[in-house]
């Protein structure tokens, strides 16, 4: 049953600023999330809970509704049941980077922001994403990479305490998706927002991620901790290792076959959102 825009959902979408907030507030949390498309629950009572700063993976087969929790956390689908509480301060970047054609970059890079256009501010978003030197430039003239680095620095201009990227590299060659990576690793670092990143990909889950979420049914079925060191290497053993537990997860061939494979680092979660250790 969706929740009217107008009535319940003001009490249960609420946004509150971490910075005001008690300490060991989460940046994230939700709780008996329910969104439903013509009576299909697609997202069922589902929990989760982000910290402050920390990076986490969101992966799930095809229409598994990542990225429906994405627009609910983003705010920007509020027929829901449930509680979400999020930051104040939040953006969102696509996989599409979503620039209009008829600006050019450094205004496009301010959209939809209220008050008086800040160049200053667009142009240092920019110059931290690369691209200080294309502020003037149209859209079309950007190429692939460019244009999802211009997206990310129209997010990152909004100063988010938690930053919703879905699929932001979905769409880039190989080497231009591992430089994005970079750039977004980085960002995040220097940054210290809470980032949610929804991807198909295994790897960049783990070579981004403190913790990789796996959604099944609706809700956080799995998540694993990833307790490497940073840079992460490919080639790294204990990386492989997660890979594989994690491509199990997903039923993907070349996992380790097994869905329980040792370890307290990651967990079947359970209905009320608790982690149950796999033995
Ligand atoms: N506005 C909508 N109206 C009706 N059904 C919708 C709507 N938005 C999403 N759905 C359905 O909800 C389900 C989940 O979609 P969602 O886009 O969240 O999946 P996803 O996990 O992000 O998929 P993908 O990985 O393929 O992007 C799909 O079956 C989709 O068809």
């Amino acid at each position: 049953m969706a929740t009217d825009v107008h009535g319940a959902v003001t009490d249960t979408l609420r946004e509150e600023a971490p910075r005001a907030a008690s300490p060991g507030a989460t940046a994230v949390q939700v709780a008996g999330l329910v969104r439903a498309f013509g009576g299909r629950a697609v997202v069922d009572d589902l929990q989760l809970i982000v910290q402050p700063g920390e990076f986490v993976a969101l992966l799930g087969r095809s229409g598994c509704g990542k990225s429906t929790l994405l627009r609910v956390l983003a705010g920007l689908d509020r027929e829901i049941e449930g509680e979400v509480r999020v930051p104040r301060r939040k953006a969102v970047a696509f996989q599409a980077p979503r620039l209009m054609p008829w600006k050019r970059v450094w205004p496009n890079v301010l959209l939809g922001l209220p008050g008086r256009p800040d160049r200053a501010a667009a142009e240092r978003a920019l110059a931290e994403v690369g691209l200080g030197h294309r502020a003037e430039a149209w859209p079309k003239t950007l190429s692939g990479g460019e244009a999802q680095r211009a997206s990310l620095a129209r997010a990152l201009v909004r100063e988010p305490d938690l930053l919703l990227l879905d699929e932001p590299f979905g769409a880039l060659d190989a080497l231009t998706r591992i430089k994005a990576q970079r750039l977004v690793a980085e960002l995040w670092r220097e940054r210290g927002c809470a980032v949610l990143l929804v991807t198909h990909d295994v790897e960049e889950a783990l070579l981004l991620a403190d913790r990789a979420l796996v959604m099944e049914g609706g809700r956080i079925a799995y998540e694993t901790t990833v307790d490497l060191p940073r840079p992460r290497e490919i080639s790294d053993p204990r990386f492989g290792a997660l890979r594989a537990r994690l491509l199990d997860r997903l039923g993907v061939e070349g996992g380790t076959g097994t869905h329980a494979a040792g370890g307290a680092d990651h967990a079947e979660v359970t209905g009320d959102g608790s982690a149950a250790a796999a033995a």
